[in-house]
């Protein structure tokens, strides 16, 4: 019943967001036909010839009198309705009324956001920026955001989660609003500023990040007294008919992979001010969209935030061919005669375009976490080796990122390279830690991690196959785990992503896809289950903890043989391997843990024999029918080989059963600390009446404290570092703290 309750208050909580809910049974769901997946082992001769899959559908288990029983909820989202009010809301003609005026006139940001104030920008940023309580600028924006009001070009490194977003975001926003009209149009909006990330998800977050920006007056009519007195009046009238909400005077937009083909069409429609997009994507849209390819001939921003990785995800052809788009004549010229065009690809009806526009404007914004010292200076004698490239034909750029930069063409002689990143990589509010284990062990290492660390945790592993069998076992185990990789739908990434963000005891267990950019609020443990490949992917993934000044916490899972590339990968970072501290385990509490996850992994296993024996008959049979041949009559006869597989199945059946008991049964007997006597509880070598009477305790294991992981490493760590490294320290938390406010 418990199962059900929690299934409905997630329904009732889609419903808001416009989902209807149907109950079907298996048979009548939408299944959908799938390529196999290449990892899974089905990609060769396996004899699969078809997958199905389902999606937004929820199973819900239904405690009847027969026992449980298995409930199908289809969930169709209704985007094309709410798609099609939000198009119209958007072609509502608006007149602007004094009460806009008045809002954007009353914002003192000189007494509000003083430090903000000597940018001068636009009223609508800095109700914004004070609306989120970002009292300051962080360091990367102080660094960034003169320079590039004052129109230069911006190369960005800076530590994750430092703002770059905002860094590169607040200039355009305020430019582009200096210039827009005061009473918006609907008509279609040419795109002015290009953002190009790695990632679909990344995309979405920047283009909501700066639409949060674009759009806060109700929000901080609520906020600020005056302002609100003037506005409900008029907001009153219009909650409940967002058919009248006015076109935005700058808008963004994300396109990117996975997106319904109408949502895309009506974006491309209406056009956006700001395009976040992702490479492949975009390419793919330009190839039959002259009018966006004439449009970003004529941009005025364009950004490539995680320039890095964008070389890395295998787009480098489309990166390219966009970037073509955006140089100045006399710089295409050069390109195409210096550098053969990769191979295969072509300017499908760019070609014809002979339009000469003087594109001079232009301003470029590179920005990532991790870019080499070596690359920043080959930024500032970009203009030297550009002129070498004629002279001595046969010298190559170093890397395919210092390739990638020579194709950028920086209006800006001398593009401004800001460097802020910390020494090592390291965020100074994250701490780091490592658990030295067999590969094998890793399993239970983790679930220990879990309980006896509760919060949010981004485990990552490097292959799909990984998250596919962990998924099930931290089902079993009675924890949420949420997966995110590549080959799972859009549309189940972004809600995976979601019931994340919104569930504080939970994992996702993620690939690399979600090691850069992604901002997820109080992420409190980063779980390095294998090996970053490399140092950037090991800061980066780091990243996703201690944002904004924010504690976090990197466990590093080291197993023998991975020794060897960890000790390689904190070399390029300068570090030493014994720099990271091994975690304080309690090991008689692992033992127990053990047995759970043994037979966790037996259950798991026993279920997915008996249903590949069932896939490998049914595709036995599919297969003969295809090919027309003919049966062992034993086989034939046996209809859906229920005959010759019931008893197997019967007891493999019978037997996760008996073992799904027994695991539950263990997981209801409390788990206790040596020393500690659950029956006397105020005696024995740790009594722990204090602690329950207190309620300060860790729930899922008894007398272990509460203390979290950070803590428990900083102990050990103080007591190591050398005084020099105090120093040192101190200096950089004295920068950290220039901008914080919001640390905790
Ligand atoms: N001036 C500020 N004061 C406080 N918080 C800020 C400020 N500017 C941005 N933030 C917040 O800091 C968080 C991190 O910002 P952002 O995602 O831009 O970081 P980033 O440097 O791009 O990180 P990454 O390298 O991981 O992509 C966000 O939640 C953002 O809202």
């Amino acid at each position: 019943m418990k199962n059900l309750s929690r299934k409905r208050s997630a329904l009732a909580s889609s419903s808001r967001k416009k989902l209807k809910l149907t109950h079907d049974n298996a048979d009548s769901l939408p299944w959908k036909i799938v390529s196999r997946p290449v990892e899974s082992g089905l990609d060769g001769d396996d004899g699969v010839l078809e997958l199905e899959e389902v999606e937004g559908v929820e199973i819900i288990y239904e405690e009847t009198e027969q026992g449980k029983v298995a409930r199908f909820s289809t969930i169709y989202v209704d985007e094309d309705m709410q798609e099609e009010k939000n198009a119209k809301s958007f072609e509502e003609p608006v007149i602007e009324s004094e009460d806009d005026i008045f809002l954007e006139d009353t914002f003192d940001s000189e007494k509000l956001l003083p430090d903000w104030h000597l940018y001068r920008l636009h009223p609508q940023l800095t109700k914004c920026l004070h609306h989120n309580n970002f009292s300051k600028p962080t360091p990367i924006q102080s660094a960034a955001i003169p320079i590039a009001l004052n129109q230069r070009d911006v190369v960005g490194v800076a530590q994750t989660g430092s703002g770059k977003t905002l860094a590169y975001g607040l200039p355009i926003l305020h430019k582009l609003l200096l210039a827009a009209p005061r009473k918006p149009s609907s008509k279609h909006r040419p795109v002015q500023a290009l953002i190009l990330t790695p990632t679909r998800e990344l995309a979405l977050q920047v283009s909501t990040h700066l639409n949060a920006c674009l759009n806060t007056k109700t929000e901080d009519a609520d906020k600020d007294g005056i302002i609100k007195e003037k506005s409900q009046g008029k907001a009153k009238g219009n909650y409940n008919s967002p058919a009248k909400k006015p076109p935005p005077r700058v808008s963004a937009a994300a396109i990117v992979g996975g997106l319904s083909a109408q949502k895309q069409k009506r974006i491309l429609d209406r056009g956006a001010d700001v395009l976040v997009a992702t490479p492949g994507r975009l390419w793919d849209i330009l190839e039959e969209n002259e009018m966006l390819a004439a449009e970003l001939k004529r941009l005025k921003f364009l950004v490539l935030d995680e320039a890095d990785r964008m070389i890395e995800a295998g787009h480098f052809a489309e990166l390219d061919n966009i970037l073509r788009l955006t140089l100045r004549e006399s710089e295409e010229d050069q390109i195409q005669d210096d550098v053969p065009f990769i191979s295969g690809q072509h300017h499908a009806g760019l070609e014809d375009d002979k339009e000469k526009v003087v594109r001079d404007q232009m301003q470029t914004f590179v920005f990532s976490a991790t870019l080499s010292k070596d690359l920043q200076k080959n930024v500032k004698r970009r203009a030297k080796l550009q002129r070498s490239r004629h002279s001595k034909k046969s010298e190559k750029p170093a890397s395919t990122l210092d390739d990638l930069l020579l194709r950028l063409d920086f209006r800006d002689p001398e593009p401004e390279v800001i460097d802020l990143s910390p020494e090592g990589g390291v965020v100074s509010t994250l701490t780091e830690g490592k658990i030295q284990c067999l590969s094998a062990d890793k399993d239970v290492y983790l679930y220990y991690f879990f309980l006896r660390y509760p919060g949010r945790s981004l485990v990552f592993l490097s292959s799909i196959d990984g998250i596919r069998r962990l998924s099930p076992l931290a089902e079993l185990l009675n924890i949420k785990a949420y997966p995110l990789h590549s080959q799972l739908e859009q549309r189940q990434r972004l809600k995976n992503l979601d019931r994340f963000k919104s569930t504080p005891n939970s994992i996702l267990l993620a690939t690399d896809i979600a090691a850069r950019g992604l901002d997820i609020p109080s992420v409190d443990h980063v779980i390095h289950y294998q090996i970053p490949r490399s140092a950037d992917v090991y800061i980066h993934r780091n990243g996703r903890t201690a944002r904004a000044m924010r504690k976090g916490f990197s466990m590093l899972m080291c197993a023998p043989d991975e020794r060897k590339v960890v000790r390689a990968l904190l070399g390029n970072l300068r570090r030493q391997e014994n720099e990271i501290q091994e975690m304080s385990i309690d090991l008689s509490m692992l033992d127990k843990l053990k047995a759970r996850v043994q037979l966790a992994r037996q259950i798991e296993t026993t279920h997915h024999k008996s249903n590949k024996a069932k896939h490998e008959r049914n595709w036995i049979k599919e297969t003969a029918e295809a090919m027309e041949i003919e049966l062992d009559s034993d086989f034939a006869s046996d209809s859906d080989g229920e005959n010759s597989m019931k008893p197997q199945r019967k007891a493999d059946q019978a037997k996760t059963a008996v073992m799904k008991a027994q695991l539950k049964q263990m997981l209801a007997q409390p788990l206790i600390a040596r020393g500690i006597s659950a029956k006397y509880i105020t005696s024995g070598s740790h009594p722990i009446i204090e602690e329950l009477i207190s309620g300060d305790y860790n729930e899922k294991m008894l007398g272990v404290g509460v203390n979290d992981a950070e803590s428990d490493i900083s102990k050990v760590k103080k007591k190591k570092k050398t005084q020099a490294t105090v120093v040192k320290t101190l200096q950089k938390d004295e920068r950290d703290e220039e901008w914080t406010g919001i640390a905790g």
